[in-house]
C-alpha cells in the first residue's frame, strides 16, 4: 500500500489512480458526447478526418486532468512522521497546474508551502506537500480555494502549530480571452495557527519564501 502511495503523484499524471486507470472511473460516453457537441457547437464538423478521434481524446485527457476529484488527500499524505524539529519547513516553487472553474481553462504557477510542527516534531515527507498541491489542482477550482484547502489539509493533518501557503498563478482565462492580460499573476496566500496569529513569525516565513 505505502508503495502505491509513494506513486500517487506519477500516476496522477499518467492517468491512474491506486492501479485504476482514471478512466474507469468517470463517464467516458457522456465526455466525449459532450466534446461532440462543443464541436457542433463551434461550427465545426466533428467527422471530418482530423476531428473524428477527438472526443475520444479529450474525454480521456479530462479524465486526468481532473484526476484529483477522485483522490482523497488523506490518503495520499497518511505516511506522517516524528522528528526532533519544531522549526519553520519551508518548500518553495511546487509547480501548479490547475483549472479555473469558471471557464475550465488552466491557471499555472507556483505554490509555496511552509508549517511549522506541533510539539512532538510532526512532520511528513516533503514530496507529500507537492501531492496535497496536485490532488487539489486537479480539479475545477479557484486559486482561494486550492490555496485554503492545502493549508486546512496540512494543518489539520498534521496538527501544526502554524501553516502558510502562498499561490501565485497567472490565469490563461485572463490572458487568451476576455480581459487579455498576459503576464498578469494573481497572488493568494492562507495562514493558520501561529503564522496567523504571530506577526513576526509570518514575516519570517514570507521572507524565507521570498513572495
Ligand atoms: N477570484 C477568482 N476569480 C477567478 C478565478 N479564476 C477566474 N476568475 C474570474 O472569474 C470571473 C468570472 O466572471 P464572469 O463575469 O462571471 O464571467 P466572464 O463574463 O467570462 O468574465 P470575464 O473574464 O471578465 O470576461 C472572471 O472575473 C475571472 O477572471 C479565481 O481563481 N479566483
Ligand atoms: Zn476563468
Amino acid at each position: 500500500m505505502s508503495e502505491e502511495l509513494d506513486n500517487l503523484a506519477a500516476r496522477l499524471v499518467d492517468g491512474r489512480i491506486n492501479g485504476t486507470p482514471v478512466e474507469d472511473k468517470v463517464d467516458l460516453p457522456r465526455l466525449e458526447a459532450a466534446v461532440r457537441e462543443i464541436l457542433i457547437g463551434i461550427g465545426e464538423d466533428p467527422e471530418r478526418e482530423g476531428l473524428k478521434e477527438t472526443p475520444r481524446r479529450v474525454a480521456r485527457a479530462y479524465a486526468e486532468l481532473f484526476a484529483g476529484l477522485r483522490v482523497d488527500p488523506k490518503q495520499a499524505v497518511k505516511t506522517a512522521f516524528t522528528e526532533d524539529y519544531n522549526e519553520l519547513v519551508l518548500v518553495r516553487d511546487i509547480e501548479v497546474q490547475s483549472f479555473c472553474e469558471h471557464h475550465l481553462l488552466p491557471f499555472i504557477g507556483a505554490a509555496h508551502i511552509g508549517y511549522i510542527p506541533n510539539e512532538s516534531g510532526q512532520v511528513v515527507g516533503l514530496s507529500k506537500l507537492a501531492r496535497l498541491v496536485e490532488i487539489y489542482s486537479r480539479r475545477p477550482q479557484v486559486q482561494e480555494r486550492l490555496t485554503g484547502q492545502i493549508a486546512d489539509q496540512l494543518y489539520e493533518m498534521l496538527d501544526a502549530r502554524g501553516v502558510i501557503v502562498v499561490v501565485e498563478c497567472e490565469h490563461t482565462c485572463m490572458s487568451m480571452r476576455g480581459i487579455r492580460k498576459p503576464g498578469a499573476k494573481t497572488v493568494t496566500s492562507a495562514v493558520r495557527g501561529l503564522l496567523q496569529s504571530d506577526a513576526r513569525s509570518r514575516s519570517e516565513a514570507m521572507a524565507l519564501l521570498k513572495v
